[in-house]
């Protein structure tokens, strides 16, 4: 790895998950192996649901880095200074797993992060991960079946929840597929982990109240 290819970083809450309400530095890097990120291409990219711009360098905070040492400082960066409690970096993007690698996770450690990953789960996680978070993705092979979470986007035709139940992860949950639909698919949700109390629900409490 020479060089990190990041859309944006900021300092928000995490809002989707078991750890949703907690402070957090967004690192989100550019792009992804299951759908370019052009809208001309999403209706045949393997991934059609996509919430996300991930193309291009150009976000509040994003930018090429030449190294693991000068990506973990612009991370700390914007952590407030004294703030206490432990800080976290999520990881996410477009597909993290692209680019994240064991020199950014030690780097990343060594200015006191907790590391987390938000990844469809088509690459194998690096080592030293201290927070999982696999969101499998309907016809994408699935490669990283342990984890911390599975937060599955319901419903997704031909991803049922059933055929992830028996994996290892430690927590199951349902986020309602967000778009015109997203009425209808939370309320399918809603009755699924009601019917099946393995399934929590996932809401994306940001997009709830309004923050990034
Ligand atoms: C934009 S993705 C980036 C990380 C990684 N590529 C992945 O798919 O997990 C972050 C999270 O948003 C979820 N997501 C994407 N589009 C969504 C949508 N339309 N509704 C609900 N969740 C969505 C993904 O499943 C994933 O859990
Ligand atoms: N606040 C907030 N929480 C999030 N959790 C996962 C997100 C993502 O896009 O990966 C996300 C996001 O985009 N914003
Ligand atoms: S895998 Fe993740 S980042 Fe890639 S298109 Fe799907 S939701 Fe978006
Ligand atoms: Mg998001």
């Amino acid at each position: 790895m020479t060089t990190y290819s990041v859309k944006e970083r900021y300092y928000t809450l995490q809002g989707e998950g078991a750890q949703a309400g907690r402070a957090a530095v967004f690192l989100r890097f550019a792009g992804c192996n299951l759908w370019t990120g052009l809208e001309k291409d999403r209706d045949s990219a393997d991934c059609r649901f996509c919430d996300t711009d991930f193309v291009g360098t150009d976000g509040p905070g994003g930018g090429r880095f030449r190294s693991a040492d000068a990506l973990a400082d612009h991370v700390a960066a914007a952590w407030p200074a004294g703030a206490g409690g432990r800080p976290l970096v999520v990881c996410t993007g477009g597909e993290p797993l692209l680019q994240l690698d064991a020199p950014l996770i030690d780097a990343l450690h060594a200015r006191g992060f907790e590391v987390a990953v938000e990844t469809n789960g088509t690459i194998a996680a690096p080592a030293g991960l201290d927070w999982i978070c696999v969101s499998p993705k309907a016809g994408a092979p699935l490669v990283q079946t342990e984890g911390d979470e599975l937060k599955l986007v319901f419903p997704q035709d031909g991803a049922p929840p059933a055929a992830f139940e028996r994996l290892r992860f430690k927590r199951f949950f349902l986020q309602p597929m967000d778009g015109p639909e997203v009425s209808r698919h939370t309320a399918a949700a809603v009755e699924y982990c009601k019917a099946h109390p393995q399934w929590r629900l996932s809401l994306q409490t940001h997009k709830l109240i309004g923050i990034p």
